[in-house]
């Protein structure tokens, strides 16, 4: 079953059409990527997704209800969850803080109980920073736990922004290039958190630049140029889909990574 649906979505800015009728289904646990040149579109869809924007006709439907256009954090309340393209961390607090901040979706408590710290509270603030440090050893920063985040190089600091996503619990997460900036390295403990992730029965969706990851880790795969959906299928097919290969790149054959 689809876990989240694209239903002939358009975005319209002025006379420039970013998304021209887009559909495609996510079936529920499964590793999905958009790519495209840029300009095609990949982002604007996202935020159409996440709910930074409204698209201008179309729908967008996550498990079963209609999510269109409804602000950022309903939609993260229901369990999908996004990534930033430019890692957004508290750069002042601790790798682990920045984790305890992701949990706040799933746990309770307001300014008073803070300031009185009852009981349930000092509990639920240990059993989140006992999993703050799981996370982190699941991405492979359980070392890094106590630094401070800036001091984090940047590949690793988008590991913790996975980490930060994971502890929101979601059941969808959006992933916003999360390749941009990283070595080859870097790039594969990327693809190696990322199928982890999905193990854990999350279902994830990437857009991204770097074929060699989208090839590795993708099921399927939607190619966007200039705003239209040009193909969809698997790494395999989209590999070597004649449409793809001449918008994607001019006709010289995909490398797979
Ligand atoms: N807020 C906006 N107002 C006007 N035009 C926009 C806006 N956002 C994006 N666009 C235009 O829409 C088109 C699609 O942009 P978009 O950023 O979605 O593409 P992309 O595939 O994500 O590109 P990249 O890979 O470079 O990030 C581009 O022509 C862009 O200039």
């Amino acid at each position: 079953m689809a876990l989240l649906s694209v239903q002939n979505v358009t975005m319209r800015f002025g006379g420039l059409l970013a998304n021209d009728n887009i559909s495609f289904d996510v079936p529920e646990g499964s590793i999905f990527a958009v790519i495209g040149p840029n300009g095609a579109g990949k982002t604007t869809l996202f935020n159409s997704i996440a709910g930074s924007l409204k698209p201008t006709s179309g729908k967008v439907v996550f498990d079963g209800q209609p999510i269109t256009g409804l602000p950022q954090a309903a939609i993260a309340s229901r369990g999908l969850i996004r990534t930033y393209q430019l890692v957004q961390l508290f750069k002042d607090l601790t790798v682990a803080e920045n984790v305890e901040i992701g949990f706040h979706r799933v746990t309770r408590g307001g300014v008073g109980s803070a300031l009185l710290r009852p009981r349930w509270f000092r509990e639920q603030e240990e059993s989140i920073a006992r999993k703050a440090r799981e996370l982190l050893a699941f991405v492979g920063l359980g070392d890094q736990a106590d630094m401070i985040a800036d001091k984090l190089p940047y590949g690793r600091q988008r590991l913790l922004e996975v980490a930060r996503a994971l502890a929101a619990e979601p059941r969808l997460i959006l992933l916003d290039e999360p390749a941009a900036g990283l070595n080859t390295q870097e790039t594969a403990a990327l693809a190696d958190v990322i199928h982890r992730v999905n193990e854990r029965g999350v279902t994830v969706l990437l857009i991204e630049h770097d074929m060699g990851l989208v090839m590795k880790v993708a099921q399927r795969i939607a190619v966007l140029d200039f705003g239209k959906k040009i193909a969809e299928g698997t790494p395999d097919e989209i590999r070597s889909h004649p449409d793809v290969l001449t918008a994607y790149l001019g006709g010289v054959e995909m490398a797979d990574g």
